[in-house]
């Protein structure tokens, strides 16, 4: 489990986070939700510990954050982190020689699943090829924790679906992935845990499927209400 507990994080004087606490399970899909600029990256680069936090602390299973807990957890971006002149293949073998975790047979995998060509350079890649690659090259890995920072941005449906259907099939098995997204009608129906924030805070934390079958509410009715718009 991923504990977020209390933390906060100011720069300059702008106070971001005012104390957010949150968890997310191994084997549920959990979304930080929250308008423009709230700061869902901030607290996905805490976890990642690409950010200094002030107060508050992160626990992976029970223990703090230190080297060793990047074994379980990894970041997958939405910004290739590649090479331009590699291919795909050449960046598969870049992970197989870097990270021990590296699974090559669920690479391939999902190499076919995307519907992908080893041989592809990355700088000739459309954006939502982009973003398979991406999540290629994170779900390759044999970690317990996945943390993906809006994978549908700016991709079109189909890429959109595809990366959907990814989220339930065995590829991503039982494992603990947090995700910030406002395109939140793609991944509804895959959603366990949501985790809405506003104003420094989390303001409502909810599990999706109670909700819509409890009350009839989907997960933007929930948002609605929190923004009251
Ligand atoms: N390195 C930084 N220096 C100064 N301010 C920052 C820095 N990183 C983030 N911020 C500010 O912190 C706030 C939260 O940013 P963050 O990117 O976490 O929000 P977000 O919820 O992910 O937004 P979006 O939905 O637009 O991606 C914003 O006001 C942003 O300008």
């Amino acid at each position: 489990m991923i504990e977020v507990k209390e933390i906060t994080k100011k720069f300059g004087l702008k106070q971001v986070l005012k104390g957010v606490s949150f968890t997310a399970n191994k084997g549920e899909i959990t979304c930080l939700i929250g308008i423009n600029g709230v700061g869902k990256t901030t607290i996905m680069n805490a976890i990642m510990n690409l950010t200094p936090i002030n107060s508050g602390e992160i626990l992976i299973d029970g223990e703090k954050l230190r080297k060793e807990s990047y074994e379980k957890i990894t970041f997958i971006p939405d910004a290739i982190t590649m090479l331009p002149q590699m291919t795909i293949g050449d960046a598969m073998q870049f992970m197989k020689d870097f990270y021990k975790s590296w699974n090559q047979k669920r690479a391939a995998e999902l190499l076919s699943f995307f519907k992908l060509k080893e041989d592809e350079r990355i700088s000739n890649l459309s954006k939502g090829n982009t973003a398979k690659v991406n999540l290629l090259l994170g779900l390759g890995l044999d970690v317990d924790y996945l943390l993906m920072d809006e994978p549908f941005s700016g991709i079109d449906i189909f890429s959109r679906e595809q990366i959907a259907d990814v989220f339930t099939s065995h590829l991503v098995e039982d494992r603990g992935v947090i995700i910030t997204t406002h395109e939140i009608n793609d991944i509804e129906h895959l959603i366990d845990k949501v985790v809405i924030l506003d104003n420094g805070v989390v303001v409502k934390s909810f599990n999706a499927e109670g909700v819509r079958e409890n009350e009839g509410k989907s997960v933007v009715d929930v948002m609605r209400e929190v923004y009251k718009q």
